[in-house]
């Protein structure tokens, strides 16, 4: 909404210049320079019809090294961003060096976590924008991983990364992206990229910070322009770990140790190691297998709970293998509990279907509603996919839902011990609201255990 919309919507000049406790000669100045100061947003917001990004619409454009700019280069530009939609930033490159990334760009509206944000192997095939300007500030260390390796393509940050100061540091983000072999750029005007998402849904782009300076900006467009998209994409099979017994718990884990835990095959289609640990400090045997296990595989384990993990690409493409491999567990009614990738497959295996969305939802802050308790959970998420309420069946119950666009943010199944959802209970980053989910998971491998166990001793 530009200026005079906004000022209409306010019921003119001096109804605004009211409001905001300033004189019709303030108002004039916005007019001219086609902004509202963000400290009288606050007055704005209580006017019917203007929202805060509205405002936002307003304000002064960050300080980057260029906006959308297609012509010329800016002295000590090193790097560029070029969108399919024929849009080129320059920028300053940090990092490794490469000649063009490519993949779909998204944002994440995390204040915290970018280490645990790049090595979330969820985000394979993207190169993520971080809307919060100070990226890079704590360093980064070896505990915060949550895969051995960064599975985003490149970030895009505003401000020029500085050196770290935490003392949990051991190497400066500058540094350890070098180690990845991943490229960032940074004098991004990273609000235009969210407005550019938000208005016109996913968008491919490449990141370019080519070691001999070289950049072909219509060689990039046309990389950009050409590139097929996340949709049809099976990308989990490229990231998963395979067979592992995993220990560790959360780190500084209060919880107390557990007498019996409970033995849980832990499908890996990409799966945040903070997952892992959080289903070991609920009470969890964990033992994981690649996500392209089979259900013979799955339950030659003898699993009492089978857990489906997060991962990237186009559920519909994973679904090939994964579908048979969970239909194999419902049939032998073994509990599951899925996350993310995990919760969008369970929906498909169970008879639903699942879509693109216009506007992914990633960050540390998405509230979603426990339908069957009332409760608020502000959540971690990192999805572009969703499941489609619509295409469930009437053997499956809709529990959880987004309060940001009201989108599916899980399941339970009526009929089997299985459900799931959308979000991150494991944060990492984010709030801890949802940790809940992993001691459901466990209590219900713990009634199904003492069940069976009485039945055995009155059958005996
Ligand atoms: N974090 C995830 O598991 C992401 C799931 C899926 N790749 C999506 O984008 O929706």
């Amino acid at each position: 909404m530009n200026i005079d919309a906004i000022i209409q919507k306010a019921g003119g000049v001096t109804e605004i210049a009211q409001l905001t406790g300033v004189g019709s000669e303030a108002v004039r100045k916005w007019r001219q320079s086609g902004t509202v100061p963000a400290k009288h947003w606050p007055a704005l917001l209580h006017v019917p019809g203007i929202t805060l990004a509205d405002l936002n619409d307003t304000s002064e454009e960050a300080p980057s090294m260029s906006h959308a700019s297609n012509t010329t280069r800016p002295n000590g530009a090193t790097a560029a961003l070029a969108l399919a939609d024929g849009t080129l930033l320059w920028g300053r490159g940090f990092g490794a060096h490469n000649d063009a990334a490519v993949g779909e760009l998204c944002f994440s509206t995390g204040m915290t976590g970018y280490q645990e944000t790049l090595t979330d192997p969820s985000f394979a095939g993207q190169i993520v924008t971080f809307t919060f300007p100070h990226i890079g500030n704590v360093g980064t260390n070896p505990e915060d991983n949550e895969a051995p390796t960064m599975a985003a393509l490149g970030l895009v940050v505003k401000e020029d990364v500085t050196a770290p100061a935490n003392w949990r540091s051991t190497k400066s983000l500058n540094e350890w992206l070098i180690a990845q072999g991943r490229s960032g750029i940074s004098g991004i005007d990273t609000r235009f990229i969210a407005r550019t998402l938000r208005d016109k849904g996913p968008q491919t782009a490449v990141l370019s910070f080519p070691r001999n300076g070289q950049i072909d900006v219509d060689a990039l467009k046309e990389k950009a322009r050409t590139w097929p998209g996340l949709v049809g994409m099976d990308l989990a099979k490229d990231v998963t770990q395979g067979k592992r017994h995993w220990t560790e718990t959360v780190w500084q884990n209060q919880r107390p140790e557990k007498d019996v835990k409970r033995r849980v095959v832990a499908l890996d289609y990409g799966a945040k190691d903070n997952i892992l640990r959080s289903l070991v400090s609920a009470g969890c045997d964990v033992h994981v297998l690649p996500g392209t296990a089979t259900g013979e595989e799955i339950l030659a384990l003898k699993p009492e709970g089978v857990f489906l993990s997060n991962g990237p690409g186009d559920p519909a493409a994973t679904a090939t293998y994964a579908v048979p491999a969970i239909e194999a567990v419902l049939n032998a009614d073994v509990p599951i509990f899925g996350i993310c990738l995990g919760h969008q497959l369970l929906a498909r295996a169970l008879g639903g279907s699942t879509y693109k969305l216009e506007r992914g939802h990633r960050g540390a802050n998405q509230p979603v509603k426990d339908i069957t308790t009332g409760k608020v959970e502000i959540t971690s998420q990192n999805h572009g996919f969703a499941v489609d309420e619509k295409s469930l069946p009437e053997t499956v119950k809709v529990t959880h839902v987004s309060l940001f666009d009201g989108s599916n943010e899980g399941i339970a199944s009526t009929v089997k011990e299985a459900f799931s959802v959308q979000y991150h209970p494991e944060a990492s980053p984010g709030p801890t609201d949802s940790f809940y989910l992993f001691e459901r998971f466990v209590s219900v491998m713990d009634r199904r255990a003492n069940t069976q166990g009485t039945t055995q001793k009155a059958g005996a």
